[in-house]
């Protein structure tokens, strides 16, 4: 799968909500219900960072979850992509990118969200091929300012910024031309996770589907 039809399908899913929700589930029994009061509130598609022991397991559940599309995010490695589509990911994160991780995506036909912070880095994935990236680590690396400077010189590139974005912060990206949605944790907080609250992350999601409207 060339960059350019992963950055045609990353597209799409990013275009699905104003926000992708950043998950980090420990507990695979959690996944079925969470998935399911994101997709409730409005936000079908679910990035599930590989960044606890479930993480694949967590995927595996949420992705036989009815209007969910289920992404695996914090893919380091070439392994990191073949396991994340054995698991049934339909799009893969990464808080950057490497030639290697590149080339697994192509390899093994999954879509890739790639992260950017600097204008190189934005360029280098765009001669590869991806109009469709994330930025990374949004706030620490300049926020929406830096994200709107990049959108007059490089306007063939579409992004979700994604860390620190907060539902107070979310709307001045979400006004920026380059801008299809963003990433956060904001509305699967591990608290109430630890408690089941799913009602809790419906309306958080519920909350976060309005955004930018
Ligand atoms: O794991 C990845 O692939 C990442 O790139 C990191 C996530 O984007 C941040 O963890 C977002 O988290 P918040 O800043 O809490 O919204």
């Amino acid at each position: 799968m060339t960059p350019a039809v992963q950055s045609a399908a990353a597209l799409q899913i990013c275009r699905l909500a104003p926000v992708v929700p950043v998950l980090i589930v420990e507990d695979v029994a959690q996944a079925a219900p969470l998935a399911q009061a994101l997709v409730a509130g409005g936000l079908p598609a679910l990035e599930v960072t590989l960044r606890t022991p479930a993480a694949l397991d967590v995927i595996r559940a949420m992705a036989e979850v009815d209007g969910g599309v289920v992404g695996a995010g914090t893919l380091l490695t070439p392994a990191d992509v073949k396991a994340a589509k054995d698991a049934g990911a339909h799009f893969g994160v990464s808080p950057g990118a490497t030639q290697r991780l590149i080339d697994a995506c192509i390899e093994y036909g999954l879509p890739l969200l790639p992260g950017a912070a600097t204008a190189s880095e934005a360029m280098f994935l765009l001669e590869q091929g991806y109009v469709m990236q994330k930025f990374f680590p949004a706030e620490a690396a300049g926020g929406a300012k830096l994200l709107g400077s990049l959108a007059s010189p490089l306007p063939q590139i579409t992004f979700c910024p994604t860390g620190g974005v907060t539902p107070q912060n979310a709307t001045d990206y979400l006004a920026l031309p380059n801008v299809a949605c963003v990433g956060g944790s904001w509305v699967a907080p591990k608290s109430a996770l630890a408690t089941g609250d799913w009602a809790e992350v419906t309306r958080l999601a519920q909350a976060a589907s309005r955004l930018g409207a």
